[in-house]
């Protein structure tokens, strides 16, 4: 379980001018739940998101992971229990097996083999072909990649999986799959899976929990579904009415 409390993000802009990012944040992050971060462009998903996994750190408040606040825990220790996707695949030269087996390597452990049950149960699990293992990552489709890259995330076993804008590179009918992927993935591992989308679709085909954020505040909380269905304030209401917002 991911909690935060009471975050404040404030940053210096080129101009030397202090701007408050955000403000206020408190959430819950539950196991076997994907929650949605959806808002307008600027409101600060992506500040929001790197905090988790302490690709930066807050200016005030505290993350918990189970109960121990993430300042407190060793980044790479971190980062193998809340790994990140992120928006563009990205695959490193060599194959599918060397890009998976890339984790291990760089901590300096013996990553699995490709016919061990971790990478075969991982590739059922993201839904790729074994027979891909051994093929030049960077000649998948972005699709596979996409699934390579949530695989690579997955490998070492995290509590957590954050993902930013994880379909905004994809066609309609491959973000569908990967959606309903992830939700598979999130109740049949119990993760508790965090990303952040403009993909209204996809919150809400698959989102069980959804932050609305506007502003650098969250002006929503709740279950995804009722909430995109009936939303409490005006603010989503507008969001969801401007076709601007979901196109992007
Ligand atoms: N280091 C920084 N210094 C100053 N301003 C920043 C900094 N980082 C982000 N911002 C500003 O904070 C606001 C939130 O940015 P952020 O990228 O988190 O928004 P977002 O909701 O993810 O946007 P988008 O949907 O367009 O990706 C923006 O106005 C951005 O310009």
């Amino acid at each position: 379980m991911l909690r935060a409390e009471q975050l404040e993000v404030v940053r210096t802009n080129r101009e030397g001018t202090t701007v408050r990012i955000l403000h206020g944040i408190s959430f819950t992050a539950r196991p076997g739940e994907i929650t949605a971060i959806v808002g307008p462009s600027g409101s600060g998903k992506s500040t929001l998101i790197r905090l988790l996994n302490r690709m930066s750190d807050p200016t005030a408040g505290t993350i918990f992971l189970r109960d121990r606040s993430i300042a407190a825990i060793d980044p790479l220790e971190l980062r193998r229990r809340v790994s990140m996707v992120l928006q563009k695949p990205f695959m490193f030269d060599g194959t599918v097996l060397e890009n998976l087996q890339r984790p291990f390597r760089y901590r300096r452990e013996v990553p699995p083999d490709g016919d061990s049950d971790t990478l075969t149960e991982l590739m059922a699990l993201v839904r790729l072909s074994p027979d891909l293992l051994q093929r030049d990552a960077r000649s998948l489709s972005i699709g596979e990649q996409q699934r390579v890259n949530v695989a690579r995330a997955l490998i070492t076993g995290p509590e957590a999986l954050l993902l930013d804008e994880p379909t905004s590179a994809l066609d309609r009918p491959t973000a569908d799959r990967l959606g309903s992927t992830l939700h598979d993935i999130c109740h049949t591992r119990q993760l508790t899976v965090i990303m952040v989308t403009h993909d209204l679709r996809l919150a809400r085909r698959n989102a069980d929990h959804l932050l609305y954020l506007e502003k650098g505040c969250i002006l929503e909380d709740g279950p995804a579904a009722a909430l995109l269905t009936h939303p409490r304030t005006g603010e989503l209401r507008r969001f969801l009415d401007d076709p601007a917002d979901e196109e992007e």
